[in-house]
């Protein structure tokens, strides 16, 4: 990933929380990944970890209309996603996927979590928009990938103990969670990636 985007991806990320008033903690702990495929603009994240602690963590992400994280799930983290600002959609599956898969696949598992505390049970193939303001509650084992519907959005997320490394599996095989860098300029922040590699 080139040290360019990773700098403009920042510098949008930083104009979006604070035209929306989101103030960074004093040294942000900034996580910007393509995940590996050298496409940021169809498969990218920007995150910043607000609270990393062993019993729970909560993060702030931003993303552009275009942007997926990826399908993955988690052994461990049970996680709440929050659309802070925007329309956030997410892809869900209660088990597996198809290989490929990013959005719906027709002829899932109905799949029953808690979208705002509530549990409910989500018809197959069905894609979840979540408004801003409103969460979903994701236990491990449950696939997901999401991306704004709106322009940009940005999204929150509490969770249980956060693994970058050991606790992201990924449906596509080809996909590294941190990303390599081309320093093709010089760098605004330093990533998260930079210290635990
Ligand atoms: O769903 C997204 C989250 O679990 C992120 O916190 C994670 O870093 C994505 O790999």
């Amino acid at each position: 990933m080139k040290r360019s985007i990773i700098n403009l991806a920042y510098r949008k990320a930083l104009a979006c929380f604070t035209r929306h008033h989101w103030a960074l903690p004093p040294a942000p702990q900034w996580d910007i990944t393509d995940f590996g495929l050298g496409n940021f603009d169809q498969c990218g994240l920007t995150l910043v970890n607000l609270a990393a602690e062993p019993e729970y963590c909560e993060k702030l992400m931003y993303a552009w209309r275009g942007q997926m994280a990826p399908c993955h799930t988690h052994a461990k983290k049970k996680e709440d996603i929050i659309c802070r600002v925007g329309e956030l959609a997410l892809a869900l599956h209660a088990v597996r996927p198809p290989a490929g898969t990013d959005a719906h696949t027709p002829g899932d598992a109905p799949l029953r979590l808690a979208i705002n505390g509530v549990p409910v049970s989500i018809p197959a193939g069905r894609l979840l928009v979540l408004p801003a303001g409103h969460r979903v509650t994701l236990t491990p084992g449950i696939w997901h990938a999401f991306g704004p519907v709106s322009a940009e959005c940005i999204i929150g997320e509490v969770s249980t103990a956060n693994d970058d490394v050991n606790d992201n599996i990924f449906l596509d095989p080809a996909i590294g969670r941190f990303p390599g860098i081309e320093e093709d300029e010089s760098a605004a922040i330093h990533l998260l990636s930079e210290s635990v590699r």
